[in-house]
This record gives C-alpha cells, structure tokens and sequence, in this order.
C-alpha cells in the first residue's frame, strides 16, 4: 500500500517511510546524547549526576530500538483504526522497554524517550512526511490521550509516584497536550538561536534550557524535590536571561546552574527527552524541504 504525499505530490511507501522515520529518531536520541555540555545529563565530558549512565550506553541504547521506532511508524502508516493502533504501539512500547533494559543490562536509559518518540514516529507514518512539526505533534497527543486496554494500572516508576505526589503531569501529561514544550518552547529556540547565526551546538543546548525553564520535569521532582525543580527551573531561565549560551554570562550562569545540579545529584532527564523529540521533529521538516527541493528542483523558503 502506498500513500499520496499532498505536498510533494510523490507516493511513498509505508514501510521505506518507517524506516527513514526510524533512522531519524535513533539519530535525534544519539545527537541528544552527544550534545555537549549539558548540565546534570550525560553528555561527552562524563556522566553528569548519574552513576549508571555514560553517552556510549546512550548510544547503544538508542541504536537498539530502531526496529521498535520502525515498528511504531509502520503501525501508524498502516493501521486506521485508531484505538487498534493505540493497542498496537503500546504493546510494542512496552517490548521497547525489555529491549532497552536488556540492551543496558538493566539501566533505565531512554524510558521517557520510548514514548515521546515512539508517538511522534507513529504520528509521523500516519501521515507519510506531509505535516509540519505541529500537526505530527498533534496528531501524537491524540494518540496518548487514547486509553491503551494493554497498560498495567500502574507502572510503579518513579515518574509516577512524583505525578501523584507533585500533582504534576510528566511526561504522560506532556505527551497528552500534544508536546507543547517540543512545538511552542524548544522548537522556536531552536530556530532563533540559529537564525542569529549561534553555532548547531549552542542553539541545542539552549533549546534544552528553554525547556528546562518552564518543564515539571519528574527526574528533577523523583531526585530532588520540589525545590530541585525550582532551582533547575530558575538556573536555566537565568542562563536565558544572561544573553543565552552563546555569551560569557550565559556561560558563567551555565556554569552555576551545573555546580548546583551535580551538589544536589539532579539531573533533567524529562528534559533531555524533549531535545531528542525537537531535534526529531526538526530533521523530518528538514527531510520534508529536501524531498521537495528534489522533486520540483527549485528551493523552498
Ligand atoms: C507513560 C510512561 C512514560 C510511563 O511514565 P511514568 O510517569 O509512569 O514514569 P517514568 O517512566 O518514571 O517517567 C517517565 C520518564 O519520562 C521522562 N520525563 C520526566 N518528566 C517528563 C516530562 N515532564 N515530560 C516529558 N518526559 C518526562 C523521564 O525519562 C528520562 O529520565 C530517565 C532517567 O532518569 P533516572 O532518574 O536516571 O532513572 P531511573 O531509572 O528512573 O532512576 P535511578 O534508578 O537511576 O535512580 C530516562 O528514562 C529518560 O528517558 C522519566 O523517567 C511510559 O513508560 C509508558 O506507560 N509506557 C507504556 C508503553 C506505551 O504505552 N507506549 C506508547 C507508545 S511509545
Ligand atoms: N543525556 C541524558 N542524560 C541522562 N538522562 C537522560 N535521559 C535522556 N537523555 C539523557
């Protein structure tokens, strides 16, 4: 079965779709964990706050649930129904869980990321590479609003018990309201930042700290309480304030906002999965404009 492209007026076939999909979300996960610095997170220089994580690990991690992102893309090109679909990919969410832990030897590397990106590739193969990065978003919030007949009552994760706790939504409620810290916080600065001429790396890190600032990130409430919450919260809007990344007060305030995180072994994971999510985004527009450029040999704007 194939699918029309409205944009590009080209067909594309669902399952050579999946598998572009996929090599995107494994390269987002890995461009994640590579981005250097990040505070509190595993990034190239070591391991942040955490004892069982290194970006090598990351890596391997993210290489091993490609065929899980395929699956998810493939489901969301080929299954109509949509509560059939939600059935489907959450059961191959919770095979991605197995995988990874058993890709680690048990470490939680990329749980969050499992499912943000899992529902944004499902969203993505339901439309074969013919929506801007809002409307995939969109469309995975539907998705996650859906009830999944398969999920356990609880999960018992750490996440969870912080939601109850905090009366805070994580990354179900993130996911739930359609990403609005992907499409309407990290997205923008992203683009911003590289339309000011900030190099690729600086204009990530700051879309990292724009989604820092304002997230109730669980990893933080799980580690630290709420007052590690507020203090990431508040350390990266001042990095903000200070002029970004890019300059040396920014730097100095990064600077601060790291010593703070690693004193009280904190780091924003939740976070670091909505990088992963952004930069995903981005790349399938970034594909969108090639494809088109290609197939009508002129140059979008
Ligand atoms: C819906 C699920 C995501 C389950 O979520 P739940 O809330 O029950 O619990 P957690 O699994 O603990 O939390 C989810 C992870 O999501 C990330 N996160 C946190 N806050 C947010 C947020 N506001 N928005 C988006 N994402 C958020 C975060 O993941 C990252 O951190 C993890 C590493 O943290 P760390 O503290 O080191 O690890 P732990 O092992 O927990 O502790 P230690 O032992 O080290 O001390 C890492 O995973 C990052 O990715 C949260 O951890 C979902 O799992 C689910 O229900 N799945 C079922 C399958 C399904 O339906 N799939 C659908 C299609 S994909
Ligand atoms: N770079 C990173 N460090 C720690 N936890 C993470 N979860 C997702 N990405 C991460």
């Amino acid at each position: 079965m194939t699918t029309l492209n409205p944009l590009q007026h080209i067909r594309i076939s669902p399952p050579s779709c999946a598998r572009q999909l996929a090599g995107l979300a494994v390269a987002a996960l890995v461009d994640e964990a590579m981005l250097t610095p990040k505070p509190g997170l595993v990034d190239m220089r070591g391991s942040g706050a955490h004892r069982d994580l290194s970006w090598l690990l990351m890596c391997h991690s993210a290489h091993a649930l490609r065929p899980a992102f395929e699956a998810m893309a493939h489901a969301g090109a080929t299954i109509h129904d949509l509560p059939a679909l939600r059935r489907r990919i959450g059961a191959i969410g919770r095979d991605a869980e197995a995988t990874m832990m058993a890709a680690t030897g048990g470490v939680n590397t990329h749980r969050g990321a499992i499912w943000a990106l899992g529902l944004l590739v499902t969203a993505a193969g339901q439309v074969a590479g013919g929506a801007t990065p809002a409307a995939i978003a969109s469309r995975a919030g539907t998705l996650a609003r859906l009830a999944d007949a398969g999920a356990p009552a609880c999960t018992g994760n750490k996440g969870e018990t912080a939601r109850w706790q905090y009366g805070v939504g994580g990354a179900r409620g993130q996911a739930e309201a359609g990403f609005p810290h992907v499409t309407r916080v990290a997205l923008p600065m992203l683009h911003a930042a590289r339309g000011r001429g900030d190099p690729e790396s600086a204009a990530r890190l700051q879309a990292l700290l724009a989604i820092v600032a304002d997230l109730d990130d669980t990893c933080l409430l799980a580690r630290g309480g709420r007052s590690a919450l507020l203090a990431a919260q508040a350390g990266a809007q001042a990095v903000l304030d200070a002029g970004g990344v890019a300059t040396g007060p920014g730097q100095a305030a990064l600077r601060a906002l790291e010593a703070d995180m690693l004193a009280r072994g904190t780091s924003p994971g939740g976070a670091a999965d909505l990088l992963a999510a952004t930069l995903l985004l981005d790349s399938i527009a970034q594909e969108q404009r090639q494809e088109m450029e290609g197939h009508d040999g002129t140059t979008a704007v």
